[in-house]
């Protein structure tokens, strides 16, 4: 007897092959599909990868591409050192743990890929894809990006009007955090910025009593840094599963907090309802005068006060506090024209805004800290809509991401002699009378200046932001000295493609006579 047949009958054993051939169909399918699958994954990827040099790729899919991330991650300047060593043509691609990106070191490419229209290379596509805008800021912020002439047309043009209040909360700010030192005192300067470029901006943004209200203050710091957070998180997810997300990640409580400060105020507004009468001067009321129907509720409004919010405090923060480190690092070699050149150009004993104006060298200083400080791996990032071509030829296809290595570009020997060195006074050239005259402003973006981007999309704050610093930096520069202690300077840090400031380090501080 055979010895399965006790086990087996004829009928059985028939349905038995019946359901392995069956099974072995399904699992042959299956294993089709994946294949497939994978196949037209990897095509769509191979379609949307340029074809330029590439670092630190293994020759793998998926797993290539990972191990360049790693590296990348854990060696990101020297990852972009290597692709200009190995890039004939100034551009090549990277990994970085959620994207791939074209780096571009070539300054003409530069200023190619910047004059891209829109349609073809988006920059508010990049932000939205960098910041996770329409998730973290709203859908309004971005896809309806009226608050950019908002900046442009009453921000900016209402700086003079403003300036007198601003020196007010500045000097108040300075001195609540502050005090008046006899001796050096340490300060967590990174802090005590960060709530006065809030408390100063939000004079313009959303007036009194608001401007001095410490939640808000606060909440508008946290939101800032909330949306960088919240970006990285969400951009490691697929997009359906982010609307979700969202909802328990810090930016959301954020939101909450704003529309229990600011909801009530902004609501009577948009009913026509002034306090005290008269329609104010601010930015929530610009935005409301300018919003389309579609973007006028309250929670938008909000939204879009906060969004700006973000746009400019830690920004103005982190470039602020590291021209003081600088100058810190060195005062007896600045400190002394800056200081002098405040003093020539006050107004009644009073910094001003034509005080500022006139005050070059603190131009120049800042430009530079900014040259040399800003040192990010990737600005100006710009996502490919349509196929883009360099006029070498190079072709970036649809879906790829463009950016520029700030501290490469701004450091370039073709722009900069000694590039290396930080020259405070660099941008400062004598004119042909022989007075010395601004080469190239702090606001004047370009190619090798990356602070305030460039091209198509420049930076529409980056007059009030500078007008802040500066009347910052005169305020500061008459009421206090200031040093690092011994042995201390900032810390470098890098999470790939930005580099970020030392929030921690302490300045010494010392109280001196305003006429001295
Ligand atoms: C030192 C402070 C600041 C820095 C370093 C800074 C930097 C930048 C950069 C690099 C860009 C992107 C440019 C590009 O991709 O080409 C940008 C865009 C923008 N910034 Fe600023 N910013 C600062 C302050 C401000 C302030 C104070 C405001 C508002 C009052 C503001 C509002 C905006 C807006 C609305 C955009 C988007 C522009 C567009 O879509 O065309 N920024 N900023």
């Amino acid at each position: 007897m055979a010895p399965n047949s006790t086990i087996l009958s004829p009928v059985g054993g028939e349905e038995t092959v019946q359901e392995q051939a069956r099974s072995s169909l399904i699992l042959n399918a299956i294993g089709f599909l994946c294949l497939l699958s994978l196949v037209s994954r990897w095509w769509h990827y191979y379609r949307r990868t340029p074809k330029v040099t590439s670092v630190g790729f293994l020759p793998i899919p998926y797993i290539g591409s990972w191990v360049a991330a790693i590296r990348f991650m854990r060696r990101p300047v020297d990852v972009v050192r290597e692709g200009m060593a190995k890039s004939r043509n100034g551009v090549f691609r990277i990994a970085s743990l959620s994207d791939e990106l074209i780096l571009v070191t070539d300054k003409e490419k530069v200023a190619e890929y910047l004059r891209a229209p829109d349609s073809i290379l988006s920059m508010q596509d990049g932000a939205n894809d960098q910041q996770q805008i329409p998730y973290t800021l709203g859908y309004g912020v971005a896809y309806r990006t009226y608050h950019n002439s908002v900046v442009k047309k009453q921000v900016t043009p209402n700086i003079p009007n403003f300036s007198d209040a601003m020196v007010d909360e500045m000097a108040a700010s300075f001195t609540e955090q502050i005090g008046k030192p006899k001796d050096w005192t340490p300060v967590a300067l990174y802090d005590v910025t960060a709530m006065t470029v809030a408390r100063v901006s939000n004079r313009v943004f959303v007036g009194e009593p608001y401007c001095t209200n410490v939640e808000h203050l606060r909440n508008a710091t946290d939101y800032a840094q909330a949306v960088v957070i919240s970006a990285e998180i969400l951009r490691l997810f697929p997009e359906w599963a982010k609307g979700v997300l969202v909802k328990v990640l810090p930016v959301t409580t954020c939101m909450r907090r704003a529309m229990k400060i600011l909801g009530d105020e902004v609501t009577a507004r948009l009913e026509g309802k002034y306090a005290g009468g008269k329609k104010p001067e601010d930015l929530i009321q610009w935005l409301i005068d300018a919003a389309p129907p579609v973007e006028s509720t309250p929670y938008q409004i909000v939204e879009r006060v906060m969004a700006l919010n973000v746009a400019s405090i830690h920004t103005t923060t982190m470039t602020f506090t590291a021209a003081l480190y600088t100058l810190g690092a060195d005062p007896e070699k600045y400190v002394d024209t800056l200081r002098e050149e405040v003093h020539r150009n006050l107004e009644n004993g009073k910094v001003t805004h034509k005080t500022i104006q006139n005050c070059i060298h603190m131009d120049s200083f800042i430009r530079e800290s900014a040259r040399m400080n800003v040192s990010g791996l990737g600005a100006m990032q710009r996502n490919a809509k349509q196929a883009f071509k360099f006029s070498d030829g190079t072709v970036i296809p649809v879906g790829a991401k463009l950016m520029a290595p700030t501290l490469i570009l701004s450091r370039d020997p073709a722009s900069y002699e000694n590039p290396q060195e930080f020259q405070g006074f660099r941008f400062v050239k004598k004119g042909d009378d022989g007075v010395p005259v601004l080469e190239k402003q702090a606001v004047t973006t370009g190619t090798d200046y990356h602070l305030y981007g460039h091209g198509r999309h420049p930076c529409p704050g980056r007059f009030f932001a500078t007008e802040e610093m500066k009347l910052m930096f005169a305020t500061l520069l008459l009421n206090y000295d200031m040093k690092l202690a011994p042995g201390t300077a900032p810390k470098e840090l890098r999470i790939g493609t930005m580099a970020l400031p030392d929030t921690n380090l302490k300045v010494l501080f010392k109280a001196r006579s305003v006429d001295a």
